[in-house]
């Protein structure tokens, strides 16, 4: 394995008697694109704001997150905030939100450069600009002087990536950042994240419920479900082949445009809805938080499954997982 700039050992985040997040392990090398899939509900944002040390007041934290060397889990808020504003940037759903309606364009990104430089106001306005143009917003000079709302969502979410890239951080954090967006702007925006991951060496952990996406953006994937990891392993691995059954539901679901016909020739049927919704958070069954929803659900399933890990860094937990690539490997074709 790579060097991970993102290590997660054993980490559970409860909120008063429910664990909203559960993983017992997941790595994301340096300068690489993880995506955190799953449905609403199944815990994506839970586990991304703990990841970025933003989980609510009122949550609790065990296990180990480990960001580029340090140790997150224990820290307290100032300490956080300082590991974060230099190796982490975060971009959420919402770009409007996330902008302060009555300032400025240019002086929002020239607040987030003086956080991480010490530079004269010179040298900060020739890195906003800079900054504008590494996320391809045109005419840099006029934009500084609008407000957020005289903006397009695509502009404002691209001023966002530029604020979250300013301190060059080692990890973005990257929550539905396309999912407010029309079809053609969220695909410059994906197009965008790559780039600039791949320029800048920077890891990126990708928010989204679209397995479609996550596989034109990412190298790697993590699947939650009831706030558990239930299957990881590298993105085309996991979609060609997948073992757990939520996995495989999943991929039946994917209502994906671009890889819809691939996702669908996977398993040589048609798209099929998973039955049910995620439950609230308290009505899980115990054991495996999918087999009331699962029609391959046996007996076994009561318990909790416990993580299997096979070549490749894939891993999965499920008691009965899928007869295709039990067959698959038993071709003797693991990698
Ligand atoms: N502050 C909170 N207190 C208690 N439970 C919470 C809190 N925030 C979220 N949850 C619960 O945690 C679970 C996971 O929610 P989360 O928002 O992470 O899901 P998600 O996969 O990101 O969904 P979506 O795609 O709709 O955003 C849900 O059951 C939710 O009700």
């Amino acid at each position: 394995m790579e060097f991970a700039v993102l290590g997660v050992r054993d980490l559970s985040v409860r909120i008063g008697r429910h664990e909203i997040v559960s993983i017992d392990e997941l790595d994301l090398p340096a300068g690489r694109r993880l995506g955190l899939v799953g449905e609403s509900g199944s815990g994506k944002t839970m586990t991304a704001m703990s990841l970025a040390g933003l989980a609510p007041a009122e949550a609790r934290q065990c296990g180990s997150i480990v960001l580029d060397g340090h140790e997150l889990v224990g820290l307290g808020d100032k300490q956080l905030a300082r590991v974060r504003g230099a190796q982490m940037g975060v971009i959420f759903q919402d770009p409007l939100r996330a902008l302060n309606p009555t300032m400025r364009i240019g002086r929002q990104i020239d607040e987030a450069v003086r956080l991480h430089a010490n530079l004269s106001r010179a040298e900060r306005r020739e890195r906003v600009l800079e900054l504008m143009s590494h996320v391809q917003l045109s005419e840099p000079e006029r934009l500084v002087r609008r407000y957020p709302h005289q903006l397009s969502g695509g502009q404002r979410q691209r001023v966002l990536i530029a604020m979250a890239i300013a301190s060059g951080p080692r990890l973005l954090i990257a929550d539905e950042p396309t999912t407010a967006l029309d079809v053609t702007v969220q695909k410059e925006i994906l197009g965008l994240l790559v780039r600039l991951s791949e320029e800048r060496q920077m890891a990126l952990l990708f928010v989204s419920h679209d397995l479609g996406v996550v596989r034109a953006v990412c190298e790697y994937v993590a699947v939650l479900y009831g706030g558990r990891l239930v299957e990881t392993g590298p993105v085309r691995t996991v979609i060609h082949r997948p073992r757990h059954r939520y996995t495989e539901a999943l991929i039946g679901a994917n209502p994906g445009h671009a890889s819809a016909d691939d996702l669908a020739a996977v398993n040589g049927r048609q798209l099929t809805a998973i039955p049910g919704v995620v439950p609230s958070i308290d009505a899980f069954p115990i054991g495996c938080r999918f087999r009331d929803r699962c029609a391959h659900a046996v007996a076994a399933c009561a318990d909790d499954p416990p993580m299997e890990r096979l070549a490749g860094e894939h891993r999965f937990a499920c008691f009965n997982p899928t007869i295709a690539a039990k067959e698959w490997e038993l071709d003797g074709n693991a990698r």
